[in-house]
């Protein structure tokens, strides 16, 4: 894992913002899927399956048949931990929800907030390089809290046809009401406008590799989505209290998801910095993800030497990761130094995996710096709010002149006439 300092790393970022020859390509073989996909519904979504995922699928949907095979072949020691981690997690976000609020004034005048669950939820689970049940219950539990009343999910399937078993056992413990065998570009298309077996939702969240990252920016203003949520990051300030066998752990363990991934430690100490290297290199070897870990860090990984604390936070906020580990002595005292970064981890104790599976907290978070605009997935992200008005006859009266003077400002005289003609029609 190469060591550099903060003034290489913006310099090497700044280039890779100067880069866009790949994101083009990436964009366009997006598009030229979901166009596909518009035009050609189920045919095309097979097709890429075909394409992409190495499956021949006859139906797009899982059966109830495919559904029980699947509870037979998962052990009990996976479905006691699904069900801790589920608790876990609906217990954090029941402290989401959010009620509807009116104010009764005795002037005649209430005015509001209504809140109702969206109605039709796609949710994108990956399975293209590992299966991730864990994200079912992330994405689920929430639009479950939220009152979404059709929650569909799409995932990639094997090559033999099958969806993970652990992934239907998960989503069966929720209780969804549909999953599609289709992943990538191809599945954000169909959830989005609909084909003749899959039901258009009105918003898709869920995290993916890039292609499912960039269809959902594509397809977005048509549907709406979570944010994006593509390949993991983490980022591990550290300081010499920190154990160098902890942090290359942790580095490793986001590495492994993809070769997109990417795995930074910032540190003030040398010394640590080539105790870490060394550590990764060691811990890569024994690692059974070894050649995607391997790829992502040689892409996306580094150890940056920073100068100062000050320096080291400075570079975490404006890399803005998906996780953030803070490995130094008293950690909650810097939490304030933090602006942006989808979840913080505090201590020696609190490695990202813990938040990945059972801690609580959803998984599914911002990734490509968007930490500086997006949070984590919440029941938030499943509701929407409605504005509730109602005057009474005198209550609107007193008000009318005022009304009157700002639409003819404005020159709408059809706004002035909707409420002269009640003030003309009691007087
Ligand atoms: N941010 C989060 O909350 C979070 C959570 C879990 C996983 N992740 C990330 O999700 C990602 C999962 O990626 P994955 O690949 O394992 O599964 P995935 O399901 O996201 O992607 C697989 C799909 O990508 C498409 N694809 C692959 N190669 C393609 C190509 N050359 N052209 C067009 N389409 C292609 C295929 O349709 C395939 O079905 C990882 O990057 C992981 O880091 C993120
Ligand atoms: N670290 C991923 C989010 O970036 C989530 C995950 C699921 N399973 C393991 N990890
Ligand atoms: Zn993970």
């Amino acid at each position: 894992m190469k060591i550099i300092s903060a003034n290489q790393f913006m310099m090497h970022n700044r280039h890779n913002l100067d880069l866009t020859q790949q994101g083009v390509a990436l964009d366009d073989t997006v598009k030229s899927i979901i166009d596909k996909v518009r035009k050609e519904g189920d045919n095309a979504v097979k097709e890429f399956t075909e394409l992409f995922d190495d499956a021949v699928i006859d139906k797009l949907t899982v059966s109830d048949s495919e559904m029980e095979k699947a509870k037979n072949m998962v052990g009990d020691q996976f479905v006691e931990s699904l069900q801790l981690a589920a608790k876990n997690i609906e217990a954090f976000h029941r402290n989401q929800q959010e009620t509807s609020w009116f104010t009764d004034n005795p002037n005649g005048i209430t005015l509001g907030q209504k809140v109702t669950p969206i109605e039709k939820v796609g949710i994108y689970i990956p399975g293209g390089k590992a299966n991730y049940p864990s994200s079912v219950l992330m994405n689920a539990i929430p639009a479950k809290i939220a009152g979404v009343s059709s929650i569909s999910i799409a995932t990639p399937p094997r090559p033999n046809g099958s969806i993970n078993p652990y992934v239907l056992v998960a989503a069966s413990l929720i209780g969804v009401n549909r999953i599609y065998k289709m992943g990538g570009a191809q599945a954000i298309a169909a959830l989005s406008y609909g084909t003749e077996t899959v039901e258009k939702v009105y918003k898709i969240v869920g995290p993916g590799n890039t292609y499912v990252a960039r269809a959902k920016k594509w397809v977005y203003g048509d549907v709406a989505i979570d944010m994006i949520a593509g390949p993991s990051e983490i980022c591990i300030i550290a300081d010499e209290s920190a154990n160098p066998s902890y942090v290359a752990a942790d580095l490793l363990s986001q590495a492994e998801h993809d070769e997109e991934a990417s795995a930074i430690c910032i540190t003030t100490s040398s010394t640590l910095a080539n105790e870490i290297a060394a550590e990764v290199t060691k811990q890569l070897s024994e690692l059974e993800r070894r050649e995607i870990a391997q790829k992502s860090i040689q892409n996306k990984g580094c150890i940056i030497l920073a100068d100062s604390e000050k320096q080291a936070f400075d570079l975490a906020n404006q890399i803005a990761p998906e996780h953030l580990q803070l490995m130094v002595s008293n950690p909650s005292a810097k939490l304030s130094l933090i602006k942006n970064a989808g979840a913080i981890f505090l201590g020696p104790f609190s490695p990202e995996p813990l938040g990945d599976y059972l801690a609580g907290p959803n998984h599914t978070l911002p990734t490509s710096g968007t930490a500086k605009f997006s949070s984590p997935l919440g029941v938030y992200d499943f509701i929407k709010r409605s504005s509730i008005i109602s005057y009474s006859k005198q209550a609107l009266l007193e008000v009318a002149d005022t009304i009157d003077c700002l639409a003819r400002t404005e020159g709408l005289k059809g706004h002035a006439m909707s409420i002269q003609i009640r003030r003309d029609s009691v007087l």
